[in-house]
């Protein structure tokens, strides 16, 4: 089966071209400002002939959309109706699938979304500890996020370590321009640290992550700041690059190095918060076998994954600092041998793991 899968980013378009599972084609396009731009370069330039599907990431699916769907018109309506949600993700999206509807008219068009790997999330988890009602009829709830990537991670942690995934538990930590932890406990998601919106949780590129929501209140009554304002404050001028001016991690590094106490205080905020939740998510699962860090800054970034690992030892996590500053890039262990849990980093694959969903539900 013949795949082409389109993951139009926040700040950048990534595709793949698979054919029966194996990539074949692909590549990444950062900086993104105009992606249906990007996604008509990808459909020109790629060799999208005798396609059998197209594989889309959504972010956001809301209740309604828990496994890999056939894009229709009403889906498009549902998932842009989801746009306030994920309204830096849900739009690019969108716009995406419309494009690759046009220029490919008769494929079929899958969408996989980010909230699917998190349905298995319990009540005491997934509920905000607000009125009830009010949850329920407006959908007040942790949808989760980066799911194809932590289902993918935690799987292939498993057979990294030689284990079946349903004996595996392992706190995943997808470090990209979004990020968010993930508890992943036999091979499903128990608990994660984006919630309703990808807002949530760690600090990021450009997101706050967690603020006590008094803030808001605070800059719209005192400040006069407008709730448009506000959210774009928290969306796209918070994170690393409130911090610091910088949302490239790589940046901040290089500042840091130089001795720049705007960065180093950025990276600070950064691995502590990672710090807390991997201590909370070790709590929760009771037992926990390994640690993965993935993504841009997961992957790349060994500053990060020291500092926010470090002091951690009387939990048995321990980072080897020669396997941690590697160069090497393919999925490795860096906490010594026969270290529990074991620290290890794993490329992401959002690529592949739609491919594969996208062909598993075409071949049905
Ligand atoms: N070599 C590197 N060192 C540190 N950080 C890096 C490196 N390469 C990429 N990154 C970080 O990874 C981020 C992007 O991560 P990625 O997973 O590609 O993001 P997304 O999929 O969310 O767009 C960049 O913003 C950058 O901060
Ligand atoms: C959900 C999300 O934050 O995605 P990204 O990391 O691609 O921005
Ligand atoms: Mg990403």
């Amino acid at each position: 089966m013949k795949i082409l899968v389109l993951n139009c980013g926040s700040a950048s378009v990534k595709w793949g071209l698979y054919v029966d599972g194996k990539s074949v084609d692909g590549g990444l396009i950062e900086r993104v400002t105009d992606c249906a731009q990007a996604v008509r370069e990808v459909i020109f330039s790629a060799d999208v002939s005798d396609l059998d599907g197209i594989g889309h990431r959504v972010v956001h699916g809301g209740l309604r959309f828990t496994t890999p769907t056939l894009i229709d018109d009403a889906v498009l309506e549902a998932v842009t109706r989801l746009v306030p949600l994920a309204p830096l993700h849900n739009p690019v999206n969108l716009e995406g699938i419309k494009i690759a509807r046009e220029m490919l008219p008769g494929v079929p068009q899958v969408a996989v979304f980010d909230t699917a790997f998190h349905r298995t999330i319990p009540p005491a988890q997934a509920m905000y500890a607000i009125d009830v009602e009010v949850a329920q009829e407006n959908g007040i709830a942790r949808y989760g996020f980066h799911g194809t990537s932590h289902e993918y991670v935690s799987r292939r942690t498993a057979e990294l370590l030689g284990r079946d995934p349903a004996d595996v538990n392992v706190i995943t930590l997808h470090l990209g321009n979004g990020a968010s932890a993930c508890a992943v406990r036999g091979g499903r998601s128990v608990a994660t640290s984006m919630g309703l919106s990808p807002l949530e949780g760690l600090v990021m590129g450009s997101r706050s992550g967690n603020i006590d929501p008094a803030v808001v209140f605070h800059l719209h009554r005192v400040a006069g700041m407008s709730f448009e304002a506000i959210d774009d404050l928290l969306n796209q001028r918070s994170g690393l690059k409130g911090l610091c001016g910088d949302n490239d991690m790589r940046e901040v590094l290089r500042r840091r190095a130089d001795g720049d106490a705007a960065a180093e205080l950025a990276f600070d905020v950064y691995c502590e918060r990672v710090k807390m939740y991997v201590g909370g998510y070790y709590a929760l699962l009771g037992r926990v076998d390994a640690i993965t860090f993935t993504a841009g800054v997961g992957e790349n970034a060994a500053p990060v994954r020291e500092a926010s690992l470090s002091g951690l030892g009387a939990l048995g996590i321990v980072v080897d600092a020669a396997r941690n500053g590697s160069a090497a890039r393919d999925e490795r262990l860096i906490s010594p041998d026969g270290a529990v849990p074991a620290v290890c980093v794993v490329p992401t694959d959002e690529e592949l793991e739609i491919a594969n969903q996208t062909a598993e539900l075409l071949a049905r």
